[in-house]
């Protein structure tokens, strides 16, 4: 069992803390060049910076997403080991928006690349893939519980054309669809891992009760009933839910408590261009009132 406080103990306490916004780090080219910043390695590390500042004690969490990155090779993950490491240093938990998922041997390079304990790219938590199975993640389900590591498994994403094999039934009939075949294994995970959960929870400061370390992503975009997914039937502990979908591709906050229902408790609200397209001048502002906002609409 991990002696670090668990990934969610720390979640709960900077919800408690912050509230619920989590901000997408995403340097599209169409961004940077509207922050007046090159289209190159540099310009994302200048953009990426300058996004953390701001988001200092004012935000949960931030994902920066890899494939922006990704995309300057070598020079673009010099990068990303140094904004990582900025924004961790600075009290935001990290999780990188990787979306892996391979056989099990490969996914613990992945797993010891995003969340061992002194890797150059260590964050808080990652995004993964189950549709390998959910067996395929034994070594980054080790991660939570020895070196208090979370991960947000894909199970309803946000984009319209992953409908039909998210809302697809396990072996056809009346059996459960993926995404909520994903939900139940990770409650499960959850329920059988409460002992860590409770590592490190700090019972003096604010939180929002016992959260899970493993967490999943679920749409905003989407209607959960859809995916039979009952958004009510949380769990002690709570599971986190990733939620992108909110701003730029159209779910609104005032809609967050209908769409999670309980689960809203500990559920991170992930905005990326509608915060980003604020620019250099305006970005601490926009941080702050969407912040407020997400603080205000989304209560559990
Ligand atoms: O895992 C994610 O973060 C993710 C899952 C999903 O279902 N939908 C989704 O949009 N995302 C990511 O969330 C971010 C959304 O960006 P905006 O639409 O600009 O807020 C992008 O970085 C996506 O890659």
């Amino acid at each position: 069992m991990t002696t670090v406080p668990s990934f969610g103990a720390r979640l709960s306490s900077v919800i408690g803390k912050h509230g619920r916004l989590c901000v997408g780090i995403d340097p599209h080219s169409h961004l940077l060049a509207g922050w007046g910043l090159p289209d190159t390695a540099a310009g994302a590390r200048d953009f990426s910076l300058r996004v953390i500042d701001a988001c200092v004690d004012q935000v949960a969490a931030i994902k920066p997403q890899i494939a922006f990155y990704e995309r300057f090779g070598s020079a673009g993950y010099v990068v990303l080991e140094e904004i990582i490491a900025a924004a961790r240093q600075r009290g935001l938990l990290v999780i990188a928006d990787v979306k892996r998922g391979d056989i099990g041997t490969s996914v613990q390079a992945y797993a010891d690349a995003w969340l061992r304990p002194g890797s150059t790219l260590e964050s808080d938590a990652m995004t993964i893939s189950a549709f390998q199975g959910f067996g395929s993640l034994v070594e980054p389900l080790n991660y939570t519980t020895t070196a208090g590591k979370g991960l947000f498994l894909l199970a309803a994403t946000s984009n319209p054309e992953a409908r039909d094999i998210q809302q697809a039934r396990l072996n056809g009939g009346y059996n459960p669809s993926v995404a909520a075949s994903i939900v139940a294994e990770v409650q499960q995970w959850n329920s059988d891992h409460r002992r860590d959960a409770l590592v490190g929870v700090d019972r003096n400061g604010p939180s929002v009760g016992v959260v899970g370390s493993v967490g999943v992503v679920l749409g905003a975009t989407l209607n959960l009933e859809h995916y039979d997914i009952n958004v009510n039937l949380n769990r002690n502990p709570l599971m986190p839910v990733l939620a992108p979908g909110f701003g730029a591709q159209g779910a609104k906050l005032t809609d967050a408590n209908r769409i999670f229902g309980s689960m809203t408790a500990a559920t991170l609200v992930s905005e990326s261009r509608s915060v980003l397209n604020a620019g250099p001048m305006g970005i601490v502002q926009a941080v702050r009132e969407r912040a407020d906002e997400v603080r205000r609409e989304v209560t559990a």
